[in-house]
């Protein structure tokens, strides 16, 4: 299995966002280093997650890039996605192991290590950990836990950690000083002013 991307895009679905224009611009920047998870509302429908996911691994293919599927593995499953993604509210990490298969990509959230050595025990090739900064892009998260968090997932698990939540290219060093692999973003790339440019900036960072 090729080795998992640094550089997470999390699709932005909300109201007036481009999601597959931002995916146009930083995908020729960042190449085989992006993970693209597909991520929409709860409220989307099948169809319409199944229409994003379609286009995104079409978007990724000639690059290399990896595309998942958050929450919805049938979608994934559907596509021919290489994963997904899932946490608390979602198929427990064997369940979605077995969905998936053996082979495939499969993330799963957590926010201290003894969830994390959990979802490692149960079959999560890696860990999305956080919220690491306050963001405005999802609701309802517990506090922040910032690096230190992160260093105490790290120091519990032995498969790669991705940083989440109000991560920018300025965050990034302490939260790979602390042990994550890399980072997962939202806003860090959607809503700068120049996604590409912000791309460049957040791989410039994880490569340090
Ligand atoms: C890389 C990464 N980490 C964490 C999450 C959050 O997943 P989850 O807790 O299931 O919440 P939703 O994204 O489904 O709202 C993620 N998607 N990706
Ligand atoms: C989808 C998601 N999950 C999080 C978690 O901590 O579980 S934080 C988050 C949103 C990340 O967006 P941004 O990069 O704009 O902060
Ligand atoms: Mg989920």
């Amino acid at each position: 299995m090729p080795s998992l991307g640094r550089l997470h895009l999390i699709t932005d679905t909300r109201p007036g966002r481009d999601p597959l224009g931002v995916l146009r611009a930083a995908l020729p920047v960042a190449r085989a280093e992006l993970v693209v998870q597909v991520r929409v509302a709860d409220e989307a429908t099948d169809r319409e997650a199944y229409e994003l996911a379609r286009q995104v691994l079409a978007l990724c293919r000639p690059y290399g890039a990896t595309c998942l599927v958050n929450d919805r593995l049938h979608v994934a499953l559907a596509v021919g996605a290489a994963g997904g993604h899932v946490g608390a509210d979602d198929l427990p990490v064997r369940a979605a192991r077995r969905v998936l298969g053996a082979t495939a990509v499969l993330g799963a959230t957590a926010r201290e290590p003894v969830a994390a050595a959990e979802a490692v025990a149960a079959g999560a090739g890696y860990l999305g950990v956080g919220p690491c900064h306050a963001t405005t892009t999802k609701s309802g998260l517990p506090d922040p836990i910032g690096p230190e968090g992160v260093r105490a997932v790290a120091g519990a698990v032995d498969v790669p950690v991705i940083a989440i939540g109000g991560v920018t290219a300025a965050s990034v060093p302490a939260l790979r000083a602390a042990g994550a692999y890399g980072v997962a973003v939202v806003g860090a790339i959607s809503q700068a002013a120049d996604p590409a440019r912000a791309t460049a900036e957040l791989l410039r960072a994880l490569a340090c």
